[in-house]
């Protein structure tokens, strides 16, 4: 049988629907939660974790925490602890044994459960991912059950995951896409504090912060 491929004129394509304001086809809103530094605590681990290994060398305090890389601000206070900061978060156990952020886990339950809503963990691997990668999937198992581990995102470059919304710690997210669809609401860290962010761009201070308040309002757009 001959198949025809019929061309769609111009005029006609003005008559394609407008996609949903929000998320894919269904018109949910799909949120995207980071991990380390909005649900698990890696900053409060590592500070343990050096103290513990080091007792003897300098460290950085979470009050003086300025900066996304912890090794960055270790080199700088002297140049041979960059290396050993790392260790810490390298070593096996680091990354399963961090502790939640207060009512990370309380939130992340409750947002699953909403109507017309997606809910994913994107979350980034360390270069060296040895650990990392098996032990991220362990801790979201052990913390938030099977149901979240089907909704990790395990990526090095977020801005190609599209989404509503993205709740991450980190102030400047880059990557291969120079407009991600998600609007980037910044979690409050003790690293990212002192950053003031220019207008549009927004803030969750924390977990009892208006999580609820922004995603209404996303949903509002
Ligand atoms: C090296 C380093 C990693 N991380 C976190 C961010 C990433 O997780 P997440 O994307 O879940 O925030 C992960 C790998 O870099 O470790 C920090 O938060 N600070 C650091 O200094
Ligand atoms: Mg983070």
């Amino acid at each position: 049988m001959l198949m025809h491929i019929q061309a769609v004129p111009p005029a006609r394509l003005s008559l394609v629907p407008l996609l949903p304001a929000q998320g894919g086809m269904s018109g949910a809103l799909r949120v995207l939660v980071d991990m380390d530094g909005v649900v698990a605590d890696f900053e409060g681990a590592v500070l343990r974790g050096f103290s513990a290994r080091f007792p003897a060398e300098p460290r950085v305090e979470l009050a003086a925490r300025s900066g996304f890389s912890v090794r960055e601000q270790y080199r700088g206070l002297r140049r041979d602890l960059a290396a050993k900061v790392a260790s810490v978060y390298e070593s096996p156990g680091f990354f399963l044994g961090l502790d939640p952020i207060p009512g990370a886990l309380e939130a992340m339950q409750e947002m699953i459960r909403m109507e017309d809503t997606e809910v994913f963990i994107c979350t980034s691997p360390l270069q060296k991912y040895e650990h990392c990668v098996l032990e991220k999937y362990k801790w979201v198992e052990k913390h938030l059950g099977p149901e979240f581990v089907e909704r990790i995102i395990l990526t090095r470059d977020k801005t190609v995951v599209s989404a509503d919304l993205l709740f991450d710690d980190k102030d400047t997210i880059t990557g291969a896409e120079p407009n991600p669809s998600w609007e980037h609401i910044l979690f409050t860290c003790c690293h990212n504090r002192h950053i003031q962010l220019q207008p549009p761009r927004r803030r969750l201070l924390s977990w009892a912060d208006d999580w609820k308040g922004i995603l209404e309002s996303k949903r509002r757009q």
